[in-house]
């Protein structure tokens, strides 16, 4: 069976994250979550007091940025990848509404966007790896072989996110601080100068409004089936 680069693009919230992860599990390839790499910049940012509100220094930034390693380290008891900032495990700072609410500042720098794309590229040169994101078909790895485009309607997207961060003991932020934010990074995503979320022309598209997780990945596999059969 012959291996390959899977990419997954799609809107906030939406279920790349789980998909990529659930599918990488099945099928032994590496999973890699581009958006905690644009979260721990972020996360960076909050820390060295770099915004200004939402305005970001973007000079101070760039004078940083050589000092800001991102790298990923299996958790043996989840089996899954855990984002460190510098060393730090900050996997559970970087979920954070307030990391949530400037992500998308800080992801539309071009210069931010040149160094991430750079070390998602250099992280993918062996293939079998799942990699999810914005701009993962279209820019990072034009050449997938298997790209998936996931959207699901925004009420149903913001319902998932407001589960998750009240299971994770958020119980203070409310489902239209959760729309609004989705709506919002929708909207800065899909119109940013540097790498728009858009989908590539030869992704396959998945709505999973109505759909259970162990249904989308029933579909993802029957796909990944086809293409590494053939
Ligand atoms: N098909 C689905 N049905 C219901 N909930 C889902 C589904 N897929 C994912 N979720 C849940 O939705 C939330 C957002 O999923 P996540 O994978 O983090 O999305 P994304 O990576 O697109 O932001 C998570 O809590 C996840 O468990
Ligand atoms: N490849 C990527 C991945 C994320 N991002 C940015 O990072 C933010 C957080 O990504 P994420 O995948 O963690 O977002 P959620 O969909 O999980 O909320 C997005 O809103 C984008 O602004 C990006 O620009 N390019």
């Amino acid at each position: 069976m012959k291996t390959i680069t899977i990419a997954i693009d799609g809107f906030s919230s939406c279920g790349k994250s789980t998909m990529a992860k659930d599918l990488a599990k099945q099928i032994g390839y590496i999973y890699i979550d581009s958006g905690a790499m644009y979260r721990a910049i972020t996360l960076y940012c909050i820390q060295n007091n770099l915004f200004d509100g939402d305005v970001l220094n973007e000079e101070k930034l760039s004078q940083h940025i050589k000092d800001i390693h991102i790298s990923f380290k299996l958790n043996k008891e989840t089996a899954t990848p855990e984002t460190y900032l510098n060393g730090v495990n900050v996997e559970k700072e970087i979920r954070t509404m307030e990391v949530s609410n400037k992500v998308s500042y800080a992801s539309a720098v071009g210069f931010v966007r040149r160094a991430m794309v750079l070390q998602q590229q250099e992280m993918g040169k062996m293939k079998g790896i799942v990699m999810d994101g914005r701009d993962i078909g279209t820019v990072v790895f034009p050449d997938a072989e298997l790209k998936f485009f996931v959207t699901a309607s925004p009420d149903i997207r913001a319902q998932r996110r407001l589960d998750e961060l009240h299971a994770k003991g958020d119980t203070e932020t409310t489902f239209n601080e959760v729309l609004d934010n989705i709506r919002q990074r929708d909207y800065i995503d899909q119109h940013r100068e540097e790498s728009p979320l858009t989908q590539a022309g030869d992704a396959l598209v998945l709505d999973n409004s109505t759909l259970t997780k162990e249904q989308q990945m029933q579909w993802l596999l029957d796909k990944f089936n086809h293409i590494t059969s053939q």
